[in-house]
């Protein structure tokens, strides 16, 4: 401690003030805020209040998003790996982003019904059902499903593409169903995972660290549908029952989503415990 205060004060006595160092990198020029900073462009005219807001929240959720994408990956790497405990590690830095993605509903929330109207027609027919990386989410995680890329016409090449290999490569219930084979647990049918779960649910001497992992799966998948369910909430306090943007039925599409589930075999165990 002494020594960096001496350090700090040596190098003030050297002409050069704290957090100047070398005057090359800076804080806005390390996190490229210039630019970041200048990708919040509402197209409301007249101008609306609440745009800014609603811009911000987007691009917010979506940085979010690849940075859960950069953890599921690595989730995915450490289970192929047979390391569990790495795997429950990352899953918990999940579950942290988890709850404020789920948390900042509420800073949306205080735009009210008509000031959201202000501005909603600019925003068709774009819709948060375009959100590439939101989908990249739900296929790594397990819930692969092939119509949406039908679905989906405004795609980049690049976004497609992205899409498409989702769906090609191994999700986070096949890296679990890996790590349960590495420890002579049988996987190959239904039945056999869910009778070497109740292996793993009753011998937590041995297996005590795949069932914290699978138990942290069930916590981004309950983390995933709470956000879902929260989205819905929102979405009929803003537009009722109109249809969307995205031209879904808005509401009722959204709420057919609520089943959704990424692990099925992990809740349906609570049955047999
Ligand atoms: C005023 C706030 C919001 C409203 C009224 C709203 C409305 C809707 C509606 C109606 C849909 C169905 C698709 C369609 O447009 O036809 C939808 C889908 C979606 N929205 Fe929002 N949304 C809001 C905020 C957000 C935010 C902040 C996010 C964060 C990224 C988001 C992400 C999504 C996603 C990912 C879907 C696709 C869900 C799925 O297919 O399961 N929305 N939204
Ligand atoms: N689908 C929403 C509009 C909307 O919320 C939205 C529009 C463009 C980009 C992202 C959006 N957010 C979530 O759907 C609506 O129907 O009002």
């Amino acid at each position: 401690m002494v020594g960096l205060v001496t350090s700090a004060a040596s190098r003030a006595s050297e002409g050069r003030s704290f957090g100047e160092e070398g005057a090359r990198l800076t804080y806005g020029s390390y996190l490229r805020l210039p630019e970041l900073l200048n990708q919040q462009r509402p197209a409301s005219e007249p101008p609306a209040h609440d745009e800014l807001l609603f811009i911000t929240i987007h691009q917010v959720y979506e940085l979010w998003f690849q940075q859960l994408l950069h953890e599921l990956e690595a989730v995915r790497a450490a289970m192929f790996d047979g390391r569990a405990w790495q795997a429950r590690a990352l899953l918990s830095r999940v579950h942290s982003i988890e709850r404020v993605l789920v948390g900042q509903v509420e800073v949306l929330e205080t735009m009210t019904p008509q000031d959201f109207l202000a501005f909603r027609s600019r925003l068709a027919p774009a819709s948060g059902f375009q959100s590439v990386q939101f989908r990249e989410v739900e296929f790594l995680s397990g819930a692969k499903d092939p119509d949406f890329l039908a679905r989906f016409t405004a795609l980049t090449d690049a976004e497609r593409a992205r899409l498409e290999r989702r769906l090609t490569e191994p999700t986070l219930w096949d890296a679990f169903l890996h790590l349960l084979r590495g420890r002579g647990l049988a996987t190959d049918s239904d039945e056999a995972i869910t009778a070497s779960l109740l292996t793993v649910a009753r011998d937590r001497d041995t297996h005590g660290d795949a069932w914290d992992l699978a138990e942290a799966l069930v916590e981004h998948d309950a983390n995933a549908w709470l956000w879902r369910s929260r989205h819905v909430v929102m979405v009929e306090r803003q537009i009722g029952t109109k249809s969307g943007t995205g031209g879904s039925s808005g509401g009722p599409y959204l709420r057919g989503r609520l089943p959704l589930r990424y692990y099925p075999l992990l809740w349906e165990l609570r049955d047999h415990l």
